[in-house]
């Protein structure tokens, strides 16, 4: 019975309300109530006057005798951006808010009827996902406010790596210690690496745990650089016996390990209360078969999950995203025990939140359009895009309803005996998925190398709902890239990935609009098509320019009312952008950082993955899951917080990013010395030099890094020169274009 549309227009924050509501309406009540952002009337206001003013400019534009290159050019630009914001327009459309109302349920629903939920955690490389940080990240979700015996942690290595199965083994040792410790002293920061980043010292209890987990750490990077485990690391028969599985194994060549580290039925922590199940899994792989990466990883603790526990929630976490809320279970089930949703909920989506961001976010890798504010948006339609970490799914929805609910077991088998685990490496085996629906069909879906996106458009399409839950203190916090090349790098997969399903039989355009519903298929449209951001970034941050370094007008001149239309349509694509920002908790330096962002990252991502995508197709090269590394340099990691660029890579990006950096820098000096010296020039050409200097004022920290730095994170002299020639050859291309 939840109340379906709450339009109450007060002052009173969310926050308010919420505390509120929840100390005097205990007894009985909804869990959880939905509200439409007051603003949707006026989005839909502003849609209408801006699609007018975009279809004149349009129209403007086919006026101009598209047979020369450079209208032709700005043409295809300016349709691409008309198309970028037409769907975009989707997510404007019904924003909407949630909140929960936890207490509620624990009100009315028994501990005991609570349904059980599976942690999947991936990991795929110890060296740049560091197997202690990972093993935190599953303690914090063993420790969740939660009957214990109702949650199993399962790990997928796809590192392959008996490193992590080391850090497992210990991580659940230290359980026995850490989720009493945590029970007892009310945390909530659950995640040790992360509670003891920030607390030190203290009661004698939190020193002992806080050197059990050093000595956990130290074990593990001990290990880690040896690259090797030798018996002066492990402890006891136990481990060692544990350990062997890995011998004789390379990473991208063995059979399935898999080994049960707690088993709640039989172990309890040092007070006695069981512990979760804590399960280690490593599927096999062959360098012959294919594996899926992180889709493959899910789907394979999908079905070793399915032998085991088989709860009917499944939350998934990338090996970075640790609990910060122990309460998040309840949140989600807010709506998984509504029945008025359950039917036909498939998943709740937290936000991804990080840690250890800068101050004013340099690299916008806050990702606050993608992570927060179109959720909202998407909220209001069908549900929010699966971002592939913090979200809890119904099992029914990855293996549907046809499928037996669990293998034919004993009651009294349990998780670890030889039946179910020869169950578990059975279905963890290359072969398994041959001529199966996992991937297509069911599961997380193949074929793209942002499977989130793949997945969470399937489910949409075959008629499943999504819940965006954001509640206030942040659920699960992560880590980010902090030196440009790895953002650059991490969006240009993004990109190809959603490229690999916008050119698919999966179009969001045709299939999604179809399948799901006309506005759901815009806005999963919108996000698809990102790479696509490549063309009118590249050719407004090149043409224009040149044009104006030639004396060429492309615009209307400033004392022709059309040069309005043209303000007009600037100004409140980027003021409604900021005012959005602001009205998501952003600040204006932020703001100012990510629209810097989204230009850079045109210029380079979405450029060379979109080329990439294209050579793709043609057979030319095809690329991996390249993993984030999540291991930052002490030098790296003090530029970052300082707020400092760091250009140290010796990396095409930067060439795109210079290039484009001196074409501007040179085509505003020129530009401003023609309207100091040439009547009448200024009202010609004001556009342009306008577009020149909001491009130079992006390209500042460009230009430090390559002239006035000298610290370790300026840019590579080698890639300064090739700026300079590309840039050199371009305003050749100009002259050809402009001037003969
Ligand atoms: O073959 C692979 C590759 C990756 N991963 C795991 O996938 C997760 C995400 O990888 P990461 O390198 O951190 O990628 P990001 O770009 O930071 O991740 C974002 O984008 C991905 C899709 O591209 C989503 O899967 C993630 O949830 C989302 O946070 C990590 O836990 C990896 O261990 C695997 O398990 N197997
Ligand atoms: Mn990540």
């Amino acid at each position: 019975c939840p109340i379906e549309e709450e339009e109450d227009d007060d002052d009173e924050s969310l926050g308010e309300q919420r505390s509120r509501s929840e100390s005097t309406m205990k007894t009985s009540g909804p869990f959880h109530a939905v509200r439409v952002s007051p603003l949707a009337p006026l989005n839909r206001a502003h849609i209408l006057l801006y699609s007018l003013a975009l279809f004149a400019a349009l129209r403007l534009r086919l006026h101009f005798p598209a047979t020369s290159l450079p209208s032709f050019l700005l043409l295809a630009a300016d349709l691409l951006l008309a198309f970028m914001w037409f769907t975009y327009q989707a997510l404007r459309w019904r924003p909407v808010r949630r909140r929960e109302f936890p207490d509620r349920l624990l009100h009315a629903v028994a501990p005991d009827n609570l349904p059980a939920i599976d942690v999947f955690i991936c990991t795929a490389d110890a060296l740049r996902e560091p197997p202690a940080s990972v093993a935190s990240t599953a303690l914090s979700a063993m420790a969740f406010d939660y009957p214990p015996e109702k949650i199993s942690v399962y790990v997928s290595d796809d590192g392959g790596s008996a490193v992590t199965l080391l850090a497992f083994a210990e991580a659940a040792k230290f359980a026995r210690y850490w989720l009493p410790f945590c029970r007892e002293n009310g945390i909530v920061t659950r995640s040790p690496e992360d509670y003891f980043r920030s607390v030190e010292g203290g009661e004698p209890e939190t020193v002992k745990l806080e050197k059990m987990f050093q000595a956990l750490k130290e074990k593990v990077e001990k290990a880690l650089q040896r690259g090797d485990i030798c018996n002066d690391i492990t402890q006891g028969e136990e481990e060692e016996e544990i350990l062997k599985k890995w011998k004789g194994f390379i990473r991208n060549d063995h059979p399935s390990i898999i080994q049960v580290l707690l088993q709640s039925s039989k172990d309890s922590d040092v007070t006695g209360k069981p512990l979760p199940n804590l399960i280690y899994v490593s599927r096999e792989k062959r360098p012959t078969s294919h594996h899926h990466f992180k889709a493959g990883a899910l789907n394979a603790l999908t079905r070793v999950s399915s032998t085991m526990s088989n709860a009917p929630l499944i939350l998934t976490l990338d090996c970075d995203t640790y609990s910060n809320d122990p309460r998040s279970p309840l949140h989600a089930l807010c709506y998984f025990l509504d029945p008025a949703m359950s039917s036909n909920l498939a998943f709740v989506q937290f936000p991804q939140i990080f840690q250890g961001l800068n101050k004013n976010d340099i690299y916008a890798t806050e990702v606050k359009r993608l992570y927060t504010i179109n959720p909202r948006g998407k909220d209001g339609l069908g549900g929010p895009n699966y971002v592939g970490t913090g979200c809890y799914f119904s099992r029914c929805s990855l293996q549907g309803n046809t499928l037996p609910p669990s293998l034919p077991r004993q009651p009294t088998d349990s998780i670890s005996s030889e039946f179910v685990i020869r169950k578990a490496r059975e279905v963890t085996s290359c072969t398994y998925e041959l001529g199966t629906k996992w991937g297509t069909k069911i599961g997380f879906r193949y074929g793209s190398l942002s499977e989130d996106f793949h997945t969470g458009l399937h489910l949409h399409c075959q008629g499943w709902k999504s819940v965006f839950c954001y509640p206030e203190k942040p659920a699960f916090l992560g880590d980010v890239p902090q030196n440009l090349n790895d953002v650059l790098s991490q969006r240009k997969r993004w990109s190809v990935g959603l490229f690999e399903v916008a050119f698919s039989r999966y179009c969001p355009l045709t299939f999604g609009t179809t399948k799901a519903s006309f506005l759901e298929g815009l806005s999963y449209a919108h996000e698809a098509f990102w790479g696509s951001w490549s063309i009118p970034i590249t050719i407004y941050c090149i043409l224009p320019q040149l044009a104006l370094i030639y004396g060429t007008p492309l615009f209307p001149k400033v004392s022709n009312p059309l040069f309005y239309l043209y303000a007009y349509l600037f100004l409140a694509a980027y003021v409604q952008d900021l005012l959005e920002f602001l009205a998501a908790k952003g600040t204006i330096r932020r703001w100012w950082n990510d629209q810097r962002m989204w230009m850079f990252i045109g210029l380079t991502s979405y450029l060379f993955g979109t080329i990439q995508f294209l050579l793709k197709k043609v057979g030319v090269s095809s690329q991996g899951f390249n993993v984030t590394s999540k291991v930052v340099e002490d030098e790296q990691r003090e530029r970052y917080q300082k707020g400092v660029f760091d250009f140290r890579a010796q990396s095409p990006f930067f060439v795109s990013l210079g290039t484009v950096a001196i074409v501007n820098l040179s085509s505003f000096a020129v530009g401003l010395g023609r309207a100091a010296s040439l009547q009448g020039s200024l009202d010609e050409l004001f556009a342009q030099l306008f577009l020149s200097a909001c491009v130079v004022a992006n390209c500042w920290p460009i230009y430090e890094a390559m002239f006035l730095r000298s610290d370790g994170g300026k840019m590579p002299r080698m890639i300064t020169v090739f700026s300079l020639l590309a840039a050199c050859f371009l305003h050749g291309i100009g002259y050809l274009m402009f001037s003969v």
